[in-house]
């Protein structure tokens, strides 16, 4: 039996069960066994094949945006409104058969955003080129689910299913679980917390079918059977993501209304050109970038020309940004801003910046 065989027994065999207590245990390792096929789908074992299966484009710019969504729904149309790169937009579907960058400029940054084709249902299991759309997914630092705003709820839940199938997680944290395998010791299995969901029995029974007989694990949140099963195998991607529903020229305003109070969603007309600057506004946000602005001793920040670095930089971060040597002549940081307690607060390589703080570097 193939493994697409395989993981549609399990799907099956998961939907026929009901879910209640006698059948928490079977439910759990079913949805275990899952995960260990689509993992086995996802990286061929030996051969290669499954590398430089995605489409090769240059990271390039502070952040990297991918566009997914099924044909039609305007992706291109969008790519092609807000960067000065055209890509072909047409009525008809799978229209655009490559990965297509631009670069937004916003706040003094530069947005890398990437045009795809559009993917289909069955996307992750190779239908199309959704395994190469996906690769591609994995290397953004934010994703935007396009969806036509007449058909949006389906198609947001196909293309949630399919990015979930692939390990991507969208707008969730990493699983406050420890995890370390061991060569000896059996299983030794902690929580700092009483467990609801997930129980040390069900821990072992998956570990068991990963044939796992060594580790130390400890709970430090209330995670599910599924979300140990994550960290267990590792490779997820925690991705921030936006819902963009466009066409809303096509429905109600009451429509419109409903959608646009939806969590991380944006609703716009690229067509018509409506709120596409809240669109850009909430990419930046959900980007979560910092901007730092530097100055020399006795002179005032350069406004025009901060640094722009990732959420959780630190002091030692914006030294690297501007030269690799810094680092090592640092003596102490004077900082202004968010992240000062007071201002200026005498600070060190580990200190964690804010956004817009101003830093002056002292050297030894
Ligand atoms: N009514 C309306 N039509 C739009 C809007 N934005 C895009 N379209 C139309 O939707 C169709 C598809 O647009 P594309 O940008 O090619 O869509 P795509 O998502 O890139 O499609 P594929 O590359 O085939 O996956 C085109 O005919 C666009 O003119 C909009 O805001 N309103
Ligand atoms: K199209
Ligand atoms: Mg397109």
């Amino acid at each position: 039996m193939g493994i697409l065989e395989k993981i549609a027994e399990v799907e099956a065999e998961i939907s026929r069960t009901q879910k209640n207590k006698a059948t928490e245990y079977h439910l759990g390792l079913l949805k275990a066994k899952l995960a260990k096929y689509r993992q086995q789908l996802l990286e061929p074992t030996g051969k290669a094949g499954a590398k430089g299966e995605g489409f090769d484009v240059m990271k390039s710019g502070d952040a990297r945006v991918a566009l997914i969504g099924f044909p039609s729904v305007g992706k291109s149309t969008l790519l092609s409104t807000l960067t000065k790169t055209e890509s072909e937009c047409a009525a008809y579907e799978f229209t655009t058969l490559t990965c297509i960058p631009g670069v937004i400029e916003y706040a003094g940054a530069n947005i890398q955003l990437l045009d795809l084709p559009g993917i289909i249902e069955g996307a992750s299991q190779g239908k199309g080129r959704g395994r190469q759309v996906i690769a591609v997914a994995r290397t953004a630092d934010l994703i935007i689910i396009m969806l036509d705003a007449m058909k949006g709820e389906k198609q947001k839940e196909l293309l949630e299913q399919e990015l979930e199938a692939v390990g991507i997680r969208l707008n969730r944290e990493k699983p406050n679980i420890y995890y370390k395998q061991k060569k000896g010791g059996g299983i030794s299995f902690n929580s700092t917390l009483p467990l609801t969901k997930c129980s040390e029995k069900m821990v072992q029974l998956i570990l068991h079918q990963y044939k796992i007989f060594n580790a130390e694990i400890l709970f430090k949140a209330d995670c599910t059977s599924d979300e140990f099963v994550d960290v267990l195998l590792g490779n997820r991607a925690y991705l921030p993501c936006l819902y963009v529903y466009n066409k809303i020229d096509q429905i109600s305003i009451e429509e419109v209304d409903r959608l646009a109070r939806k969590p991380h969603t944006v609703v716009v007309s690229c067509n018509m050109k409506l709120n596409l600057d809240y669109l850009l506004e909430t990419m930046w946000e959900h980007l979560a970038l910092l901007r730092i602005y530097t100055k020399k001793r006795g002179e005032r920040p350069d406004f025009d020309d901060g640094l722009i670095l990732r959420t959780g930089a630190t002091c030692e971060h914006v030294c690297h940004t501007i030269h690799r040597t810094i680092a090592q002549g640092f003596k102490y940081a004077l900082v202004w801003g968010r992240s000062a307690k007071y201002s200026p607060q005498r600070v060190g390589l580990h200190h964690p910046m804010c956004d817009e703080d101003v830093m002056q570097i002292v050297k030894k």
